[in-house]
């Protein structure tokens, strides 16, 4: 496969079996985060990995947090939650180690996280393994992100799900970069995504 063949297959799935990753794996797939574009070099990725006997403890400490910040979550996603946080072969909690006081702007701290989850998705692509970045009200509680070690200023960026693909990616229709593409001729651009 070519790193474009790679990079254009690439699809997020939940449907994920054992083999995670080993820590020799799992390294050569964090080092691909570190290439991410970094202002300032402020290094702001913090990684948890979370596996084996230690997710039960982590899906009940997921379950708190929704008593905290959904309390109105229905039973079924509740134990929905419950259920995926105790059986994925891996989860990475993807932190943010924010520095509010720097000149770098916050949201420039948080792309730069962003970027590298998203290297990290494509690593686990082009070494056969996959996964899944989901978030939720969860990811705003100040009370789970402290007991996974994000004490603010730093938070939660939500968490990859990481194994195996069970079965062929489902790929969603992708969309035509043309349509969120312009060129600029000196007068401001309009896009053929946003036209009705
Ligand atoms: C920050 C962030 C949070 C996300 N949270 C969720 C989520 O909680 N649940 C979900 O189904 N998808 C979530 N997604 C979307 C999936 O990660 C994924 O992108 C989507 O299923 C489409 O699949 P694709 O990556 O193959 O396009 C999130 C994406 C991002 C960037």
């Amino acid at each position: 496969m070519t790193p474009m063949d790679m990079l254009l297959s690439r699809a997020s799935t939940d449907r994920l079996k054992d083999p995670a990753p080993s820590p020799s794996q799992l390294t050569q797939i964090l080092s691909t985060a570190m290439r991410a574009p970094d202002h300032g070099r402020l290094q702001p990725w913090r990684y948890v990995v979370i596996e084996g006997d230690d997710r039960p403890a982590l899906a009940e400490r997921i379950v708190a947090s929704m008593a905290r910040v959904e309390p109105e979550a229905p039973a079924a996603k509740i134990e929905k939650r419950r259920s995926r946080f105790s059986t994925m072969p891996m989860i990475i909690a993807l932190g943010m180690h924010l520095r509010p006081e720097h000149k770098i702007p916050l949201w420039e701290q948080e792309m730069c996280v962003a970027a590298g989850a998203m290297n990290i998705l494509n690593a686990l692509h082009a070494t056969g393994f996959g996964g899944v970045w989901v978030s939720g009200a969860l990811v705003d509680d100040a009370i789970l992100a402290a007991d996974l070690g994000f004490a603010a200023p730093a938070r939660l960026a939500g968490f990859l799900f990481v194994g195996t693909p069970d079965g062929p990616l489902h790929t969603p229709k992708r969309a035509d970069p043309e349509l969120f593409t312009a060129r600029w001729h000196g007068h401001p651009v309009t896009f053929g995504a946003d036209k009705d």
